[in-house]
Formats: C-alpha cells, sequence, structure tokens
C-alpha cells in the first residue's frame, strides 16, 4: 500500500500542496484530477523523489519506498527519438545495473528478455527495433509504460500520460495501464485533464483543489457532480 500522510509542498511562500493524506492499494488504477494549477504534478513529484516535500511521508508498506520502488511516465513520454523501442525499455532498468553497463549500452539477456515481455505488455511485442520517433504518440506512451515496468517498481505513476492524445488513443492506452496496475498487482496513480477518459478505467478517484484533497472514493461512488465539485471548489 502507498501512504501519503501530512505531505506539504510549498514553491517560496506559496503552498502546491498541503495537508495530503491517502491511502491507495496495490492492484487499482486511481486517477488523480483537479483544474490547473491544483498541484497534481507537484504531489506526483513529491511521490516519485523527484520533487523533497517540506513535510510529511511517503511510504511503500510501511517502509520509506527506494529510488526505483516508484516509476513515473511523463506527458510526452520523455523519450530518445534515435533509440529503438527495445534500447528505450532497456534503458528503465537504469538505477538497477551498473552503471559501466548502461553506458556501453550492454545488458543481459534476462534484462532484454524482460524488456520484450514488457513491450507485449504493452501490445507493441512486434516493433521491439522500430525507431521511437517512427512510433505514434500512442505507441510512445505505450513504449513509455514499458520503460516504466523494466524498473519494476512497486507503484507506476504517471502525469496526464494521454494529454496529447485523441480520445480513441488516450482510452486505449489507459485501458494498457489499468490491465498493467492490475496484472502486477502495481499501485497505480494517474493524473487526467479529461476526467471523461476515467470512466471504466478508474478504480478510485482523487481530487485536489488548491493543493488540498477535496475527493477520495473508490469509483463505483463517484458521480459527475462529484467530479465536478473538485473543479467547482
Ligand atoms: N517549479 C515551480 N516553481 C514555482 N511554482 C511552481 C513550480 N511548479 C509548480 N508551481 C506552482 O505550484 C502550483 C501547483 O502546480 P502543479 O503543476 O502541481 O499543478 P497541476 O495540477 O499539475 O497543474 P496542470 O494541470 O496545469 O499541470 C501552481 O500554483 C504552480 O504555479
Amino acid at each position: 500500500m502507498l501512504s501519503v500522510a501530512s505531505l506539504e509542498k510549498r514553491y517560496g511562500d506559496a503552498p502546491a500542496v498541503r495537508g495530503i493524506d491517502f491511502d491507495l492499494e496495490p492492484g487499482d488504477l486511481t486517477v488523480l484530477i483537479g483544474r490547473s494549477g491544483a498541484g497534481k504534478t507537484t504531489l506526483l513529484r513529491c511521490l516519485d523523489g523527484l520533487e523533497r516535500p517540506d513535510s510529511g511521508t511517503v511510504r511503500l508498506d510501511g517502509t520509506r519506498p527506494d529510488p526505483t520502488d516508484i516509476a513515473l511516465v511523463f506527458q510526452t513520454g520523455a523519450l530518445i527519438d534515435g533509440k529503438s523501442a527495445l534500447e528505450t525499455v532497456l534503458d528503465g532498468a537504469l538505477g538497477r545495473e551498473p552503471v559501466w553497463r548502461e553506458l556501453l549500452g550492454w545488458h543481459t539477456a534476462g534484462e532484454k528478455r524482460a524488456a520484450i515481455e514488457r513491450l507485449h505488455a504493452v501490445g507493441l511485442a512486434g516493433d521491439a527495433a522500430r525507431r521511437v520517433g517512427d512510433l505514434s504518440g500512442g505507441e510512445r506512451q505505450r513504449v513509455g509504460i514499458a520503460r516504466a515496468l523494466q524498473q519494476e517498481p512497486r507503484a507506476l505513476l504517471a502525469d496526464e500520460p494521454v494529454a496529447a492524445l485523441d480520445p480513441a488513443t488516450a482510452r486505449s492506452v489507459l485501458e494498457r495501464l489499468a490491465a498493467v496496475v492490475c496484472e502486477r498487482n502495481l499501485v497505480g496513480l494517474v493524473s487526467l485533464h479529461q476526467p471523461r477518459l476515467a470512466g471504466g478505467v478508474a478504480d478510485r478517484y482523487l481530487g485536489l483543489s488548491d493543493g488540498r484533497v477535496t475527493l477520495d472514493a473508490p469509483a463505483s461512488d463517484v458521480d459527475e457532480a462529484r467530479i465536478a465539485a473538485v473543479y467547482d471548489d
């Protein structure tokens, strides 16, 4: 379980997130919603360790997470166009393999097998050799998810991973995310600009308004009015 308690992050004097408390169960995909500036990215970056919170705690199953325990997928995938899909996924093992091996691009047979399996999990097994720069937006995002899985995280976070995609492609990427979170029993937390896309894939909703949690409920208890209230606050 990912447990967040009393999390606060300020930029200068301005609080970006404050008094954040929640628990997320593995196997569930939680959709993080809130207006622009509500603090979604800041929260995800604090969970991933890219930002240091001013106060509060983040725990995975009761202990402080290791750097590789929590993976974050970015909006544009943050991929290098010239690399193949397979090479990109292999990069996800950075931090788990010796630095010299990463620098030389040497990977063990086991890592390569695992990377192919992760491409398979996101529906791209046949695209391992393709240049990332030649892939569609949805395929790139799925490579980004496979790379995050290669990190062997216990929690998979994504910051607006489908913002640049058309609705049908966005939906299929979210369905893949939900599937890998469920199959691998990961904690899943994904921020979305369009909450409508979450219907049917979200197990839980977490809503932020002005840096505070104003919605934390299973999807079965959340209707359009509760979602709208997060944006009205
Ligand atoms: N590096 C930074 N320096 C100063 N202020 C920041 C920084 N990053 C975020 N903020 C501020 O913190 C608040 C929360 O921003 P954040 O990016 O977390 O919101 P968000 O919900 O992700 O917004 P969006 O949906 O537009 O991406 C905003 O007021 C923002 O201006």
